[in-house]
């Protein structure tokens, strides 16, 4: 790949003011302070994320997504209350950064209208918004907003393994319509497996063609982050997902650190440091996170079950509970195709292993 310079693709009219600046040939978004929120059950500090931010930033992290681990929204009884109003954890990430763009995430129904506004006095300036795979339209109005608004957008297809390529470009072209300039392929499950990347990074890429970039988030379940990630990379992706020290949801993301020594490697450029972004993984990342992101049974049921990687701390919750196995709720909960939002039927597959364990 090497020095490709400036992306075409950024100059046009859906991706025109796309933050490629000729350093890098593909943008990376560091997702520790938004997709770790599920990690840290939302518990962020304002004080953890100054210093996370000014360590990434100082590192050449040039995009950092600061939300609820659910989105704009998601505090709440369903999701988990978070410690810090998100609001002022981005506030702080704002003032924090000297370079790096600050992102937010949102589902439309989880947060509304309102809360994109706010993010945006507040300073952050990427507008990342979620749906399930096959739901890209529940987006329309919030990518013409941010649009209108001047924001930078992010399209986020959910849980992309469960449909086909062609289901999922069809998706794409609803978000990149609406005035979305990046469609994600999101691996929610960390299920997908090299070449079902490559197929849904290129039925995205040939399907939007100039009108807007493709990307990919990975999770780790089947310790798969880096592999994938470089899969879309050479399928043709130009913005990638990870956290530092994969301090994601399940068995984490794709670690920032790892995948920037790996694009080093193979001529891919970043414009992060690779040992500065080891560091801040090892001294700034590392300490706040309540336990490294484990590849065990439980993430390992997820990425082969294809499990929401979110789902792994409300099904500890319940299996504690009701004192049934996590590892088995969460294959019934694959079993169920369950989505994200669906967390309370976590509950119910508990009380269903509770009565076959008490039937026995
Ligand atoms: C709201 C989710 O946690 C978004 C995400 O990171 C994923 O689907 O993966
Ligand atoms: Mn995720």
């Amino acid at each position: 790949m090497g020095n490709s310079g400036k992306i075409g693709r950024t100059d046009s009219v859906h991706t025109d003011g796309v933050h490629f600046d000729g350093t890098w040939d593909i943008r990376i978004t560091d997702t520790s302070l938004r997709d770790g929120s599920h990690h840290k059950r939302h518990q962020f500090t304002g004080t953890e994320v100054r210093d996370i931010v000014a360590a990434l930033d100082g590192a050449g992290v040039p995009v950092i997504e600061v939300t609820h681990g659910d989105g704009l929204g998601g505090s709440s009884f369903n999701y988990g209350f978070s410690k810090t109003p998100e609001q002022e954890l981005i506030k702080i990430a704002v003032e924090t950064a000297k370079r790096a763009k600050i992102a937010f995430l949102m589902l439309p129904g989880v947060g509304v209208k309102e809360d994109i506004v706010e993010a945006q006095d507040n300073g952050a300036s990427i507008c990342r918004i979620a749906t399930h795979c096959t739901e890209a339209d529940v987006a329309i109005q919030h990518f013409g907003l941010a649009r209108d608004r001047g924001l930078e957008t992010v399209g986020f297809l959910m849980m992309a393994h469960t449909v086909t390529p062609e289901k999922l470009s069809e998706q794409a072209r609803i978000m990149a319509d609406a005035g979305c300039q990046c469609v994600y392929v999101v691996d929610s499950a960390g299920a997908l497996v090299l070449e079902q990347v490559t197929e849904r990074v290129e039925a995205l890429a040939q399907e939007l063609g100039d009108d807007a970039q493709v990307g990919f988030h990975g999770h780790e379940n089947l310790g798969l982050g880096v592999a994938n990630s470089v899969a879309a990379v050479r399928a043709g992706a130009k913005q990638i997902d990870g956290s530092t020290r994969r301090f994601g949801a399940g068995a984490g993301n794709t670690p920032v650190e790892a995948f920037v020594g790996v694009c080093d490697k193979i001529g891919v450029k970043t414009g992060i440091d690779f040992f500065a972004v080891a560091d801040a993984a090892e001294n700034v990342v590392r300490p706040a996170m309540p336990a490294e992101c484990l590849l065990d049974r439980q993430a390992l049921m997820m990425g082969y079950s294809g499990v929401y990687s979110s789902f792994l701390k409300h099904a500890e919750l319940q299996a504690e509970r009701y004192g049934v196995s996590a590892a088995e709720m969460l294959v019934r909960a694959g079993k169920r195709k369950l989505v994200g939002g669906q967390e309370d039927q976590l509950i119910d597959i508990a009380l269903e292993l509770q009565r076959e364990d008490t039937a026995q």
